[in-house]
């Protein structure tokens, strides 16, 4: 008997693969940057202490002075396009779905505000996508960032009748695909530099402390990646991690206590690179290439270079072909 799927007058099952990144507020204004911090930080996998606990400091302290603080720095790199993070993560989408041609049908989605990934993944089963890919673009595995885009997506199914077959990206820190395209991301960026820097900065978004000895690989696999493009590149790299929140101890070394310490060691040129992002944003191109330049040439040193993310550039793009196309083995031909 003919399968149903190959009858003529029955569509095809199409594939669909979801690229979901953090998310961004809709505007470089307090209002948006208020209603964005309050859904990313009232997600229980990203602030571990009990809502009890936590829900009067974050409506009391820190939606309340925040917003306007973050408003500033969003505005500081906002573009026509809007934020860089929904920019590019738009710009990959649509490179991805240039690199699949017509068998897959490439979308995004955000974990918090917008497009919201339940949104997305109703969208792509309405076009006929009855197989999902849900691709978290974080190559180092963490609770905060993976487990919650991949619960979102879950918990959206849990609302519907005939659910697609889900697939999650696993972590790809230490992916030969992605390792040669930072290799070669950084080597690019280098070789237009006039000289070449002292030192080289890995920094990785930071995390609480405690997440490593509750079990998160975050941190093993931020070690993992940095070691490995290490060795691809041949020089050494200094792993620093940035973005501290809050009072607790969080990853050390941090980002920029390390910048300020490196002129007095010598190191009068630096170059950073942010390879646990995707995509630049607000974290790589406001507290890297802004702050963290103004805080290395205050302490003394004289030459600053931050190195830009994949994001949608050729390298990234056929990286993230290749990663994802393994993931849809058995789903479309020839991968
Ligand atoms: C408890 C607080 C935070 C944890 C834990 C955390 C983990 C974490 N975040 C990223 C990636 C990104 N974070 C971004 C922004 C951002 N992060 C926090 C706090 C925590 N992050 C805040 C409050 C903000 C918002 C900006 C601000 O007010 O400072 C972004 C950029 C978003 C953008 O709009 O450009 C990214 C990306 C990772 C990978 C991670 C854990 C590994
Ligand atoms: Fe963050
Ligand atoms: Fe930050």
């Amino acid at each position: 008997m003919t399968p149903p799927s190959d009858h003529p007058n029955i569509p095809r099952p199409r594939v669909g693969v979801l690229l979901v990144n953090l998310g961004t507020p809709d505007a470089a204004e307090p209002a948006a940057v208020r209603r964005y911090l309050a859904e990313f930080l009232s997600d229980r996998r990203v602030v571990e202490i009990p809502q009890i606990v936590w829900q009067p400091i974050l409506r009391g302290v820190i939606l309340r002075t925040r917003p306007k603080k973050s408003a500033h720095a969003y505005k500081q790199v906002w573009s026509e396009a809007g934020s860089p993070l929904a920019a590019i993560t738009r710009a990959q989408a649509q490179a991805l779905q240039g690199a699949f041609g017509p068998d897959v049908i490439v979308d995004h989605a955000m974990r918090y505000g917008n497009p919201a990934i339940g949104e997305r993944l109703a969208a792509l089963k309405a076009e006929g996508c009855e197989r999902i890919l849900l691709a978290p673009l974080y190559p180092q595995y963490c609770a905060a960032t993976t487990a919650t885009a991949n619960d979102a997506a879950f918990l959206a199914l849990a609302g519907m009748r005939w659910q697609p077959a889900l697939r999650t990206l696993p972590p790809y820190h230490d992916d030969p695909a992605y390792i040669a395209a930072l290799a070669a991301s950084v080597q690019k960026s280098l070789s237009t530099l006039e000289q070449a820097p002292d030192a080289i900065l890995a920094s990785f978004h930071g995390m609480p402390a405690r997440t490593l000895a509750l079990g998160d690989p975050y941190h093993c696999h931020c070690q993992k990646t940095a070691r490995l493009l290490s060795e691809a590149l041949g020089r050494e790299l200094i792993v620093t991690f940035q973005s501290r929140f809050g009072r607790a101890k969080w990853l050390e070394p941090a980002t920029d206590t390390v910048l300020a310490g490196l002129p007095a060691r010598g190191v009068r040129r630096v170059a950073i690179v942010a390879p646990g992002f995707a995509a630049d944003c607000l974290e790589t191109l406001e507290e890297l290439a802004i702050r963290g330049r103004e805080t290395f040439l205050a302490a003394g040193g004289e030459r600053f270079d931050y190195l830009p993310c994949l994001n949608d550039g050729e390298a990234g793009i056929a990286m993230l072909r290749t990663i994802l196309g393994r993931e849809l083995e058995g789903w479309i031909g020839a991968a």
